[in-house]
């Protein structure tokens, strides 16, 4: 298995830039997924990876060694890149068993007989079809097929596997299976996997770290609960998770990494970007003294700043004593709670988990325990 290394990758169709400046280093044996909505370039940035596109610009490396690179005249042909591909559509040979399709790249490669076989068993044990070697693909499920799909590209021992919306053609139950299906062949094998989708719960569920993508370019590469907490601008706060982002005009530190942020009628603590928090304090700033005695510095906004607030459901509560008050717009039953939208100032709805039901046009009283600070200037 192999670390990818990507260094300031552009790949153009025409005059439209598909995939802009990408940089990004992959570590042997991680899991991560290219996420983004349709059309942001993240199967052609596995299609660089794989070889099927050269890029305008940068470089590609595999395992420290440079497989892309128009400025030094080098493309490696996806055959010699040893890559496990993984697509929709499984590929598979209705004619032939599933041990003869997960051994036949083997064959191919003139492999003896014992060899195959020794590798097909290894191979369908990791994805749990040893008791079906014998069957036609046809005989399978969905998820079965997509599993003698893993297991093939498995025998090859591939540097690293490139999956490609690979569940997009499943129902809802079995994508869940599949799901776990993939996390366990990830640990078992311990492969490098690069997966597209653009489901974000998917990526969520299985990425050690989760590459969101727009318009060509990386917006931001984290962990899955580091986007989540901390998104980085509007894009990424818009796209993971559930969530609301309220303009914020000006902020007070609070010395800890948190600030307070006057939202309606009450001061709200928040979690603050370090990009947000020095940013604002290049403007002229001003210490003020805070209540506990301990020194504050009031943040403003520049002309051209803008700073989002975003809130997750956890982060809002009903409470009678809380001091902003809504009216109810919305409320989902997600089975053991509720999901509401309150609109807060007649503009702008949060979202909220409650214990009850709520009436659409209900008053409620709501606190805020927690938020993140964020600068929603986006790079070009
Ligand atoms: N061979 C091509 N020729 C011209 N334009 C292309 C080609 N391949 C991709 N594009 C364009 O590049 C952009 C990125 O396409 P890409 O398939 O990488 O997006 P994606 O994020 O994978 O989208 P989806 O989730 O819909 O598959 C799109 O605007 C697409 O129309």
């Amino acid at each position: 298995m192999a670390d990818i290394n990507l260094h300031n990758v552009t790949k153009t169709f025409g005059d439209y830039r598909a995939v802009n400046d990408v940089s990004l280093n992959i570590a042997d044996g991680e899991f991560v997924a290219l996420l983004g909505p349709s059309g942001c370039g993240k199967t052609t940035l596995l299609r660089l990876l794989a070889g099927f596109e050269e890029p305008d610009g940068g470089v590609i490396s595999l395992a420290g060694q440079a497989v892309a690179d128009p400025a030094a005249k080098i493309m490696v042909a996806p055959e010699d890149r040893n890559l496990g591909i993984v697509f929709q559509s499984y590929a598979l040979w209705p004619h032939m068993s599933v041990a003869r399709n997960v051994g036949y790249p083997l064959e191919v490669r003139k492999l003896s007989r014992a060899d195959r076989d020794k590798r097909i068993r290894d191979a369908l044990a990791i994805v749990s079809l040893g008791d079906y070697a014998d069957r036609s693909p046809t005989e399978l499920s969905g998820g079965q097929r997509q599993r003698v799909a893993l297991a093939r590209c498995l025998v090859m021992e591939p540097r690293a596997v490139l999956l490609d919306e690979p569940l997009a053609n499943l129902d809802v139950h079995l994508r869940e299976t599949m799901q776990q299906a993939f996390l366990d062949f990830h640990r078992r094998t311990g492969a490098t996997m690069v997966y597209v989708t653009h489901d974000q719960a998917e990526a969520m569920a299985m990425a050690d770290r989760i590459a969101v993508m727009d318009r060509g370019h990386i917006r931001q590469m984290a962990a899955p609960e580091t986007l989540y907490r901390e998104p980085s601008d509007n894009m990424v706060a818009g796209f993971v998770g559930a969530g609301a982002v309220l303009p914020v005009g000006g902020f007070t530190m609070q010395g800890d990494g948190r600030c307070a942020v006057r939202i309606g009628n009450a001061d709200v603590m928040a979690r603050i970007s370090i990009e947000a928090s020095t940013h604002c304090r290049a403007y002229p700033a001003r210490m003020v003294p805070s209540n506990d005695g301990a020194a504050v510095v009031d943040g403003q906004m520049q002309h051209q700043t803008s700073l989002g607030l975003c809130l997750r459901p956890e982060d809002v509560r009903v409470d009678m004593q809380g001091n902003l008050t809504g009216m109810v717009d919305d409320c989902v039953y997600l089975g053991g709670r509720f999901r509401l939208s309150v609109r807060l100032d007649g503009q702008h709805s949060v979202p909220v988990y409650a214990d009850q039901r709520a009436r659409i046009g209900e008053q409620i009283s709501l606190s805020i325990r927690d938020g993140w600070v964020f600068s929603r200037q986006e790079a070009a």
